[in-house]
């Protein structure tokens, strides 16, 4: 156990080991949602470029009410359609969106209007400012309205839209490549014959790794032999950007990505001090950064939402950031305690507690799509019912 590392030191080294590995590109912004921007985008004009009404009314100036007044309407400004300075002593009709003209610094709503033949009168004094938006109410010019490592959402293309931006810089798609290994293992479709399971991780890593924004480039399986190993990853070296493995990290004979590892590159570390997922590997081969998951289903899930995630993150231009977690009353007592971080499959019931699935085997997956999200519980840590711990909710991944 003491040559386990430490959580949060492993995840700061891999953190610390990750850059971009993606060139830039321009595309237009139309087809830009999900895309990593990688240059600021500082607004070039003010939105709205000019003071406008908010309302369908009446545009004066303040000074120039009094009670029962009757004001004529020298001119009428639709969106749209510039309009002339305000005759002094005069309303505007004006529409919602329509420029505010010089001279005039309220708009009054028409339902607080009367009509009085050809003229108009307003029973409220109006304020200064009244439904009126003022030229860059929403961005001003020089403002820094976006930054390099956001994922550009639906929000951004209509906010860059109404900068008049019809192109973005962004990062090219990281290209991940997925390794899975193990002699049992036959894909989905197949038949199974005695000793055989079905490879489960090598179509959820692509999922999660989809889900993410990245391009899974290449999904290749492996016998469990250092050549066959050996050969996998000479062809993911060729056309990937960053490769991902499961199985065959732990220390039985049959388990060969580690050697493998140490021929062709670097390990920086192995093993670490987490349930489930001890025998992770973080390795750079020929200057690709490779993360070898454990191939327990839970093992490679929780590897992959706190380290390949965090690794794929910086890779690709993302800002890297923390998942999104909060304090919960745990709803149940454990006095065992493990040495390593554990993260708990769990629920929250009505009552806003957290419940741990029933099943927290490495190998069963299950659980995971029965729950919520992890209970993060610190290594050499005991669970009291009504004491707070971390959650993460999987959608926070
Ligand atoms: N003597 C020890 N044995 C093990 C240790 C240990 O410290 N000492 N660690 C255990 C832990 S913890 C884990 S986690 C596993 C990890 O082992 P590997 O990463 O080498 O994974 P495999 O042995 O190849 O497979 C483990 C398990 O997962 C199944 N598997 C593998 N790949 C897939 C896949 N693509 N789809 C579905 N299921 C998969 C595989 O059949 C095994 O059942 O090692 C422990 N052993
Ligand atoms: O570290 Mo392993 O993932 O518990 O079975």
């Amino acid at each position: 156990m003491s040559t386990l590392l430490a959580f949060e030191e492993a995840l700061e080294a891999i953190k610390q080991s990750a850059s971009v590995r993606v060139e830039q590109q321009i595309i237009p912004l139309t087809s830009s949602v999900g895309r990593i921007l990688a240059t600021d985008v500082v607004a070039s004009i003010c939105v709205p470029p000019n003071a406008n009404s908010a309302m369908d009314g009446y545009a004066l100036a303040t000074n120039d009410w009094q009670a029962g007044k009757q004001f004529s309407i020298s001119q009428r400004i639709a969106a749209g359609h510039a309009p002339q300075p305000l005759m002094p002593g005069t309303c505007a009709r004006i529409f919602t969106g329509a420029n505010i003209p010089a001279g005039a610094d309220t708009v009054i709503m028409q339902e607080n209007a009367q009509i009085v033949g050809e003229k108009v009168a307003f029973n409220e004094p109006p304020r200064q400012g009244d439904n009126i938006r003022p030229k860059g109410q929403d961005m001003q010019t020089g403002q820094t309205v976006a930054q390099a490592g956001e994922t550009l959402s639906p929000m951004h293309i209509g906010l860059l839209s109404s900068l008049g931006i019809t192109d973005v810089t962004v990062y090219k798609p990281l290209r991940v490549g997925i390794l899975t290994t193990g002699d049992e293992l036959i894909a989905p479709g197949e038949t199974l014959q005695a000793g055989q399971i079905y490879n489960s991780n090598g179509p959820m890593l692509s999922a999660l790794v989809t889900q993410a924004g990245h391009l899974v480039s290449h999904c290749i399986h492996a016998a469990d032999t250092p050549k066959d190993t050996e050969d996998a990853l000479q062809i993911l070296l060729e056309s990937c950007d960053i490769i991902l493995s499961s199985g065959g990290v732990s220390v039985g004979e049959e388990d060969h990505v580690k050697s493998v590892l140490e021929k062709l590159g670097t390990v920086h570390l192995w093993k670490i001090a987490i349930k489930p997922g001890k025998p992770l590997v973080h390795a750079t081969l020929k200057g690709t950064p490779f993360l070898g998951l454990p191939g327990n289903p839970s093992s490679t899930l929780v590897t992959y939402h706190w380290f390949a995630r965090l690794l794929l993150s910086i890779c690709s231009g993302q800002k890297a950031q923390s998942p999104q977690s909060y304090l919960i009353d745990a709803g149940f007592n454990r006095s065992k305690t493990i040495t390593r971080d554990e993260f708990l499959r769990v629920s929250i019931g009505q009552d806003g507690l957290a419940y741990a699935h029933p099943q927290q085997s490495s190998g069963a997956l299950l659980a995971a799509c029965q729950s919520q999200g992890y209970l993060h519980i610190k290594a050499n840590t005991q669970i009291e019912y009504g004491h707070s711990y971390s959650f993460y909710p999987f959608s926070g991944f």
